[in-house]
């Protein structure tokens, strides 16, 4: 009987012969296992990376360091996608599409942790082949650890002036490449900032900067002051209501739980602030809405400063689990949430006040999702500009005239913000009033006579917001 026939002696005790194991990576490394998952997710199932990590932190108990090492790298590696990907072409010498997806995960995270982060090559190349090996064996670890010691042969500067475009002939390809944007995105942020395109690596460096938690102190239940020191939290520099925090889990503070604030970037706080404060000609009637109101952030606010005025806000929303969201927001506060196609909502006219927060392409709140610059394209613009144009068509026929209607979206492109806005004055002769002056003691806003925050210059996401009156 040949050695490979022979029957296999069960050891004493009646055990069973021991396998050589693969290393178990979840048990040895949560965190990095945490965040090869979120990039998979991303990757397989086009997953929102800041809905899938809090999750799987919750469901795995990984909690402390290990959690922000995991949050580190997998929102780094996301947003540093398409810089990582050229370096890995390279390394690895074939397109990014010829490598199997899972082994591009850890790719990306090793070349992520090598040129972006302070953990030691050995670490980075060692953690992310023992990945591989859990997984896969021996065969693609082995591709892995090659790329990966090509990749830590030269650091992010010495990558970025071998493969960027050159800087002289395409200074903007070359910044996109740098601050891993794509160059189509930083071309529309060139082309919002006009004479200011100087502020161009500002911008980009901005969307990669961790954003602080704003809160907003909901008016007539808290005040930020109040907030502010229950929070241990600082008051914002330009909406009354704002309050800003380093980080933390804003869900667990108490003021949040009992619904006297909530969550709130301070750029949407001054957008709902800015309805209530534009001047119409006549007397306000009370009647005010909200023409794209899920998940409701805007209309809580507009909500909570009706009840003080003693105005009522409609709010509508096309999408049920969204109206869901505003409906619980608000609950308690003079709203009232229509589930319909602001395009054609069936609301009766003549509204004081219409607030048209347009969907957008979200180029100008990139910093709040990782993945967001390499999933949109430039193909999205012209089918959402279509859809803003209807929007504002619709809220010029719901105001009544002497009304007045604050358009805004989370993006500067041009084509969603001054684009719409002058086709809109064109077609209906809105008057554009100085959208400036609802933002009082907000510098920086550019020529008008809209206005545009920036993350760089007002710590806000990129919100675009014009006032216009019907006359
Ligand atoms: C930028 S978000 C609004 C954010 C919201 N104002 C807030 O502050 O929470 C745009 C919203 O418009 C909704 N929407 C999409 N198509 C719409 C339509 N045809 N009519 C009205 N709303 C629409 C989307 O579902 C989304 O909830």
């Amino acid at each position: 009987m040949s050695e490979s026939r022979r029957p296999a002696k069960r050891p004493a005790g009646n055990r069973r012969p021991r396998q050589p194991r693969r290393p178990d990576a979840t048990a040895v490394d949560p965190a990095r296992t945490a965040a090869r998952d979120v990039l998979r997710a991303v990757r397989e199932r086009d997953a929102y990376a800041n809905l899938v990590l809090p999750a799987l932190l919750r469901e795995r108990r990984i909690e402390g360091r290990d959690a922000a090492l995991a949050t580190e790298l997998a929102y780094g590696a996301c947003r540093s996608q398409g810089l990582l990907d050229a370096v890995i072409a390279d390394g690895a010498g074939r397109p990014i599409d010829e490598i199997d997806g899972p082994l591009l995960d850890v790719l990306r995270l090793g070349t992520y942790q090598l040129l972006r982060t302070r953990v030691a090559p050995h670490a980075a190349v060692a953690t992310s082949v023992d990945l591989v090996r859990a997984e896969f064996g021996g065969g693609r670890a082995g591709f892995v650890n090659a790329v990966l010691r090509r990749v830590a042969e030269h650091d992010e500067a010495s990558w970025v002036s071998r493969l960027a475009p050159a800087e002289k002939s395409d200074p903007v390809g070359h910044l996109a490449f740098r601050y891993a944007h794509p160059k189509w995105i930083a071309q529309a942020f060139v082309d919002a900032l006009g004479p200011a395109a100087g502020e161009l690596a500002e911008v980009l460096a901005a969307d990669d900067a961790r954003p602080a938690v704003h809160l907003v102190a909901r008016p007539g239940e808290i005040s930020a002051e109040e907030l502010a020191l229950i929070t241990g939290g600082e008051a914002g520099p330009y909406s009354p209501y704002a309050v800003h925090l380093d980080g933390g889990d804003p869900g667990q503070l108490e003021p949040v739980r009992e619904g006297l604030a909530g969550v709130q970037d301070e750029g949407s706080q001054l957008v709902a602030r800015a309805l209530t404060l534009a001047p119409l000609d006549g007397r306000d009637g009370g009647r005010w809405l909200d023409l794209c109101a899920g998940p409701g952030g805007k209309a809580a606010l507009l909500g909570a400063l009706a009840d003080i005025d003693g105005a009522r806000v409609d709010a509508v929303e096309p999408a049920e689990h969204r109206a869901e969201l505003v409906r619980k927001i608000t609950r308690g506060l003079p709203v009232d949430v229509h589930v319909a196609d602001g395009r054609e909502p069936g609301l009766t006219t003549g509204y004081d006040r219409v607030l048209v927060d347009a969907p957008c392409t979200g180029l100008g709140a990139l910093r709040r999702r990782p993945e967001a610059r390499w999933r949109r394209q430039p193909s999205d613009v012209a089918g959402l500009v279509k859809l803003q144009r209807e929007l504002l068509a619709s809220a010029t026929r719901l105001v009544r005239p002497g009304g007045v209607i604050v358009y805004s979206t989370c993006s500067p492109h041009m084509a969603e913000t001054v684009g719409v806005v002058a086709d809109a004055v064109r077609r209906f002769g809105l008057a554009e009033l100085d959208t400036r002056e609802l933002l009082p003691g907000v510098p920086g806003l550019g020529d008008g006579p809209h206005a545009q925050l920036w993350p760089h210059r007002h710590g806000t996401d990129a919100m675009f917001l014009a006032a216009l009156r019907r006359p």
